[in-house]
C-alpha cells in the first residue's frame, strides 16, 4: 500500500496510481531534479513571497503570500485583529441580521460556498432562527448574470420580510478582488434596488483589494464614499487561494463556522507540506504523481470526486484552482494543463462512471472519503422479504456510500484506471482546512514541476476585452 498518513488522521492513498501499469519508482527518480527545484521554490516563497517569473496583470513582479495565511500573527494577513473583527461581524449578524446575500464569482464565491455547504448544509435557509443559533439565512448571488435567479432571490427576500412583519434586515456582502467584475456588481445593484423598492432595510459590506496596481479599485472607492465597512482581499493572494482570507472567512463568520479551527487545519497541513521527502509530503506527492501521469501516461483529465452531497462545492472550488492555475503556457513555450471535472459520489457513479471505466485511458479519478459520517442513520429492516432490499438493510447509509467508493476504486484499478483517495477522519472545519490547504500547495508544486506561473490568469482577459465593446454596442442600440 502506498499511503501518506498524518498524525491528524488525514491520509493520501496513491496505491492505485503506482499500480502495475501505472507510475513507477523510476519515473519519480527521473524527476528528482525537478522535485528538488520545486522544494527550493517552496522554501523561497515561504521566506520571501517570491515566485520566480510570476508577474501581475500589469507585468509587475508580485508577491505570492498564500503560505502565511494559516498563521494568525501580528503583521500577517490574518492578524489577531482581523480575526477579532470577523468574529465581531459574526456576532452582529447573529444579533441583527435576518438574511445575508453574498455577491461574488470564481475565487470570490467558490471557497465561501464550500464553508457554507459543509457547515450549514442544504437546508440551512429553511431552518428556524433558533435551529440556526440565530445566525442569518444566507444566499449567494453574482455567480452568474441570470436575471431569473436574481428576481427569484429578491422575491424570496420580500417574502421573508413580509413573514417577519417588520424589523427585517438584510446584509449585502459584495466580494470582488478587482472590484468591478460584471457578475457580482450587476447583481448587487439589481438586488440593492429591489430592496429599496420593497422598503426592506439593508446594510452593505465590501470585500475587495484596496487597489489594483496604482489605482484604487472601484468597489473600494464606492465603499469609502458610502461609508460601508470594508474587509480586504489582500495583495499577493489570488482569488482561488483566498478562502483562507477574509473572502472565505467572512462567510464562515456570519454563519458560525469555526474559522479558527479551519485555519488550524490549514496550519497543520502547511507543516506537513514543508518536507522535501516526497513520501512524507502529501501535496508534493499529489503534484508529482499527477504531473507524471499527465506528461508520461496521457492521464491529463482529473475527475474530482468527493463522496457526500455537501462536498460538491469542494469539487467546484478545486476546478477553478486547477484550471486557472495550471492551464497555460510553460516556460519553454509548450502548453500544460489538466482538465478538471466535477463529480460527486455516489451520484455520478450513475452518470459518469461508465466513461471513467471504459472510455479513453486519459484520466485520474481523485476520491475524497470521509471515514466517519455525522449521521448514523441506517436502512431499516422493513422490506426484508425482498432479498434485494434485505441485501443492504441494517447498514448505515454512510457505510453504503463508502463501500461504493471502495468498489469504484477497485473496479477502476482492475483496468489500469488511475485513481487516488484522500481520506478525512470526519468532515469538520479542521479537516476541511487541511484538505483545502493541501490542494493549494499541490497546485504550487505542480506549477513548479510543469514550469508554469500558477498565480496569474492572462487567458481570462481575452474574452473580457471583447465583452466590453459588445456591451457598449447594446447600450447604443437602446
Ligand atoms: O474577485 P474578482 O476580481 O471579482 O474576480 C473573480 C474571479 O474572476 C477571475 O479574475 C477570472 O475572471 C478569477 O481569477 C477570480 O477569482
Amino acid at each position: 500500500m502506498k499511503k501518506i498518513t498524518l498524525s491528524s488522521g488525514f491520509s493520501f492513498d496513491y496505491t492505485n496510481i503506482m499500480m502495475d501499469g501505472g507510475v513507477v519508482q523510476q519515473d519519480i527518480e527521473e524527476s528528482f531534479e525537478r522535485i528538488a527545484n520545486a522544494v527550493k521554490a517552496s522554501e523561497r516563497v515561504r521566506r520571501s513571497g517570491v515566485v520566480d517569473g510570476h508577474l501581475s496583470k500589469d507585468g509587475e513582479p508580485e508577491a505570492v503570500l498564500f503560505p502565511q495565511l494559516p498563521y494568525i500573527e501580528e503583521g500577517n494577513i490574518n492578524s489577531p485583529a482581523v480575526l477579532h473583527r470577523l468574529e465581531a461581524l459574526g456576532k452582529h449578524a447573529q444579533a441583527e441580521i435576518d438574511a445575508v446575500v453574498s455577491f461574488g464569482i470564481g475565487g470570490s464565491y467558490l471557497g465561501g460556498k464550500v464553508l457554507f455547504d459543509v457547515h450549514c448544509g442544504e437546508f440551512w435557509n429553511s431552518m428556524s432562527a433558533e435551529e440556526r443559533n440565530q445566525y442569518p439565512r444566507l444566499y449567494f448571488s453574482g455567480n452568474n448574470v441570470d436575471g431569473d435567479r436574481t428576481e427569484a432571490l429578491i422575491d424570496q427576500l420580500c417574502r421573508e420580510a413580509q413573514a417577519k412583519g417588520g424589523n427585517y434586515k438584510v446584509m449585502l456582502i459584495v466580494i470582488s478582488k478587482s472590484g468591478s467584475t460584471i457578475e457580482p456588481m450587476s447583481n448587487f445593484m439589481v438586488v440593492e434596488q429591489g430592496l429599496r423598492e420593497a422598503g426592506i432595510d439593508y446594510e452593505v459590506i465590501a470585500v475587495t483589494d484596496p487597489h489594483e496596481g496604482e489605482k484604487e479599485t472601484l468597489l473600494h472607492g464606492l465603499a469609502v464614499e458610502k461609508n460601508w465597512p470594508i474587509f480586504s482581499v489582500p495583495d499577493g493572494v489570488g482569488g482561488r487561494f483566498s478562502v483562507f482570507t477574509e473572502v472565505g472567512l467572512i462567510i464562515g463568520a456570519v454563519t458560525g463556522f469555526a474559522i479558527r479551527e479551519f485555519l488550524d487545519g490549514a496550519k497543520s497541513m502547511d507543516e506537513a507540506c514543508q518536507t522535501g521527502i516526497v513520501t512524507e509530503n502529501p501535496a508534493l506527492m499529489n503534484a508529482l504523481l499527477k504531473y507524471i501521469a499527465a506528461e508520461k501516461y496521457g492521464r491529463n483529465i482529473e475527475i474530482m470526486m468527493p463522496y457526500g452531497d455537501n462536498l460538491k462545492s469542494l469539487s467546484e472550488w478545486y476546478v477553478q484552482l486547477l484550471a486557472e492555475s495550471l492551464g497555460k503556457e510553460q516556460k519553454d513555450g509548450s502548453r500544460y494543463g489538466r482538465t478538471p471535472v466535477v463529480a460527486v459520489g455516489t451520484t455520478d457513479m450513475h452518470a459518469q462512471t461508465q466513461e471513467h471505466q471504459e472510455g479513453r485511458y486519459n484520466k485520474i479519478v481523485s476520491f475524497v472519503r470521509i471515514a466517519k459520517g455525522k449521521s448514523d442513520l441506517g436502512v431499516p429492516h422493513i422490506y426484508d422479504t425482498y432479498s434485494k432490499l434485505a441485501a443492504f438493510s441494517g447498514l448505515p447509509l454512510h457505510t453504503i456510500m463508502n463501500t461504493a467508493l471502495e468498489a469504484n476504486a477497485e473496479a477502476l484499478t482492475s483496468d489500469n484506471r488511475f485513481n487516488c483517495t484522500v481520506e478525512l477522519p470526519q468532515l469538520n472545519a479542521f479537516h476541511l482546512g487541511e484538505i483545502m490547504f493541501m490542494y493549494c500547495w499541490a497546485i504550487f508544486y505542480e506549477g513548479q514541476l510543469a514550469g508554469v506561473d500558477a498565480f496569474n490568469q492572462p487567458g481570462v482577459e481575452v474574452y473580457k476585452k471583447l465583452l466590453g465593446p459588445k456591451l457598449a454596442a447594446h447600450k447604443e442600440d437602446k
